[in-house]
């Protein structure tokens, strides 16, 4: 360990971690279900770590918070009601309140820690929950969904953390079953799909589950987010059947500037395009039927 350095060591990728130098420690904490810090790094603002693996920095959580939700609801025409499983640093809740049709938005948070720490530390990403639309329930997304009627929903973004820890079973087939059956006929779900470069074999998976589970569209995209080792990180992009997705092309631009006049940082519809665009060796695995 180097005095002042935080180094990002994970099973996740072995041999191999991301180092940030460490100005301060802001917060140290362990909740009901993992344990959380926060320090100020040197060149990438403020970092949350959980369970020693870095979920965001304020340097790029733009990149990942813009594109996990506006490839999803700019896929389909109007986005009305929308569930958030995880994302309880409030970012994803900013980024779906730039959609003037979203009339409700539910998130469901396990650890109320996280909520508590990302309102106090990162205030301008914690500004989701300031929104009347939303309704934050605290617990486990998979009951939450058992709960949900079937077809409730427009859309359902899954901003999880990784299979290792509390988010492991927002990664196997019964939870996408259940998100398929709260989803509406022509219903699309943008779930956090971990990185070409490190986790293919996980990928695979996930793929071969959507494929069986979602009767629309399946497609991964990906994005680069500096802060996360190897540098990219992917999505699951699916509908459900009915009324045809095609994520590729977006039918709902989302304007540059939210009410607040805050600009669009990293999403624009070009980019909406390339993200689905594959390096051959994941295009061979992701898209072989
Ligand atoms: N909402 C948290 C996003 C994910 C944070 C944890 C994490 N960091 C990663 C780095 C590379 C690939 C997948 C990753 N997953």
């Amino acid at each position: 360990v180097i005095p002042g350095w935080f180094s990002e060591i994970s099973p996740m990728w072995p041999g191999e971690a991301h180092s940030l130098k460490v100005e301060k420690i802001l917060f140290q904490g362990k909740s009901d279900y993992q344990d959380v810090m926060v320090f100020q790094s040197s060149t990438y603002g403020k970092v949350l770590v959980l369970d020693g693996v870095i979920q965001l920095t304020e340097r790029d959580e733009c990149a990942y918070q813009e594109m996990i939700t506006h490839l999803p609801l700019c896929s389909i025409p109007n986005p009305k009601k929308v569930l958030v499983i995880g994302g309880g640093d409030g970012g994803v809740l900013r980024e779906v309140a730039r959609h003037a049709s979203v009339e409700q938005v539910d998130i469901c948070e396990i650890d109320k820690m996280v909520v508590e720490v990302s309102k106090e530390y990162f205030p301008d990403v914690a500004v989701g929950y300031n929104d009347p639309r939303v309704t934050l329930h605290i617990g486990d997304g998979v009951a939450f969904l058992k709960a949900v009627p079937e077809g409730t929903y427009d859309a359902v973004i899954v901003d999880s953390s990784d299979p290792i820890g509390p988010a492991q079973e927002l990664f196997e087939k019964p939870f996408f079953q259940s998100v398929a059956r709260a989803l509406r006929p022509g219903g699309v779900v943008c779930t956090q799909a971990e990185s070409i470069w490190l986790h293919m074999h996980i990928i695979e998976d996930i793929v071969a589950n959507c494929r069986h589970i979602f009767k629309g569209s399946v497609n991964y995209a990906w994005t680069t987010v500096p802060t996360y080792p190897s540098g990219v990180i992917g999505f699951m992009l699916c509908s459900t059947e009915g009324p045809d997705v095609d994520f590729k092309h977006p039918v709902n631009p989302i304007d540059e500037q939210d009410d607040s006049g805050r600009p669009l940082k990293f999403y624009n519809s070009e980019i909406h395009t390339a993200a689905f665009c594959l390096p051959s060796f994941a295009k061979r695995v992701i898209e072989s039927e």
